[in-house]
């Protein structure tokens, strides 16, 4: 029988700034502008340089909203010798490439020209769609409105540009409405083609913020919606948790079948207070089943060569290089 395999990647998680234009009711990532706001380019280069060292193959760019329509960010960035962040990032994509990481941008809404833009650099993007529900998490964030965060998912799979997203659990939608959410992102891959994986993240409460004291979602319902992703999506579609915030142990049985970008160097910015398990946990966690490590560009994207020339040297070295170590086996 063919033995069932669990993926996942080993990235750098670079949040080029905290700034950010929504306040969602569950987020500790986002800050005023001010010293510090913008993580410098050498701090960036450094990391880069470190996860390469350390067999990285991903750079993940993850980064507040729209920064540049917050006052006074746009002074900030212009000290660093920079009039948009989308050039910033642009120019740091090159980096890593050059350095042997693959990069991964998620910032939030970007429209039709971002992207189109940054797919020249990236070997894949992402958004979370989080809930098709319209929920009082999201009153202060106008880029978590569902039609905007369609659009945008759209928009990536005119490009053709290999393409992650995910349902935020626990921010005040029903079973229902992940199932509505789960249905939409399946009808975007139906158009399009281009969804890799769907993360289901539970939401994890900070301190500070308005979901301060709301209830965590339980590993039942956690289940359940996975088996549910399972149910809708087709097979081809990767159903990710991440690792670092609930016992995956539990969930590889309910149909999760990737672990997500896990971190020898870097912390998880967004949940700062969940370390990445390590690989030997993950090998743990995966059980029965192969522990294979993955680019953060799926192989049957590969095949079809969805990627702009540019990374086409890169992603041939390190897939041959993953398939030569046989996956995480031999790491
Ligand atoms: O380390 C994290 N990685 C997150 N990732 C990264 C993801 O685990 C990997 O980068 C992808 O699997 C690509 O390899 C996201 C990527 C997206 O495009 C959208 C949302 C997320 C969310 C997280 C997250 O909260 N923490
Ligand atoms: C990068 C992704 O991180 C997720 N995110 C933001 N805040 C939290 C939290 N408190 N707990 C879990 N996930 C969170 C959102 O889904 C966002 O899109
Ligand atoms: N701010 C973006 C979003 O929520 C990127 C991830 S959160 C740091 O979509
Ligand atoms: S989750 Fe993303 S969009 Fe929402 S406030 Fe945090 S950084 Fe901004």
């Amino acid at each position: 029988m063919h033995r069932r395999v669990i993926t996942f990647s080993r990235n750098v998680f670079l949040p080029l700034t905290t700034v950010c234009i929504n306040r969602c009711g569950y987020c500790c990532f986002c800050t005023p502008v001010g010293e510090g706001c913008i993580v410098p380019p050498a701090e960036v280069l450094r990391t880069l340089e470190a996860g390469t060292a350390l067999g990285c193959t991903e750079a993940l760019f993850t980064f507040g909203e729209r920064p540049g329509a917050v006052p006074g960010f746009d002074a900030e960035l212009a000290k660093i010798g920079y009039a948009d962040i989308l050039d910033y990032v642009y120019d740091l994509s090159l980096a890593a490439i050059e350095r042997g990481l693959l990069p991964h941008t998620n910032a939030g809404i970007l429209t039709y020209a971002e992207l189109d833009r940054l797919r020249e650099v990236n070997a894949s993007m992402g958004l979370m769609l989080e809930t098709t529900a319209d929920v009082p998490a999201h009153r202060n964030s106008p880029g978590k409105d569902p039609a905007v965060r369609i659009e945008m998912i759209e928009n990536a799979g005119r490009l053709s540009i290999p393409f992650t997203t995910g349902l935020l659990l626990g921010i005040g939608e029903t079973m229902e409405d992940r199932e509505e959410s789960l249905r939409v992102i399946r009808d975007l891959h139906r158009r399009f083609g281009h969804i890799q994986e769907v993360i289901v993240q539970n939401f994890c409460p900070k301190p500070g913020t308005a979901m301060e004291g709301a209830p965590v979602p339980g590993t039942g319902e956690i289940c359940a919606t996975i088996t549910l992703a399972r149910e809708i999506l087709p097979p081809d579609v990767a159903v990710q948790i991440p690792p670092n915030l609930i016992d995956a142990s539990r969930l590889v049985s309910c149909g999760v079948n990737d672990l997500g970008g896990v971190s020898p160097l870097t912390i998880d910015y967004v949940n700062p207070e969940h370390p990445w398990p390590q690989i030997e946990e993950l090998r743990r966690v995966a059980g029965d089943a192969e522990l294979r490590e993955r680019l953060c560009i799926y192989p049957q994207y590969i095949e079809k060569e969805w990627y702009s020339p540019r990374l086409a040297p890169l992603i041939r070295r390190l897939a041959g290089r993953l398939a030569a170590s046989g996956g995480a086996r031999g790491a």
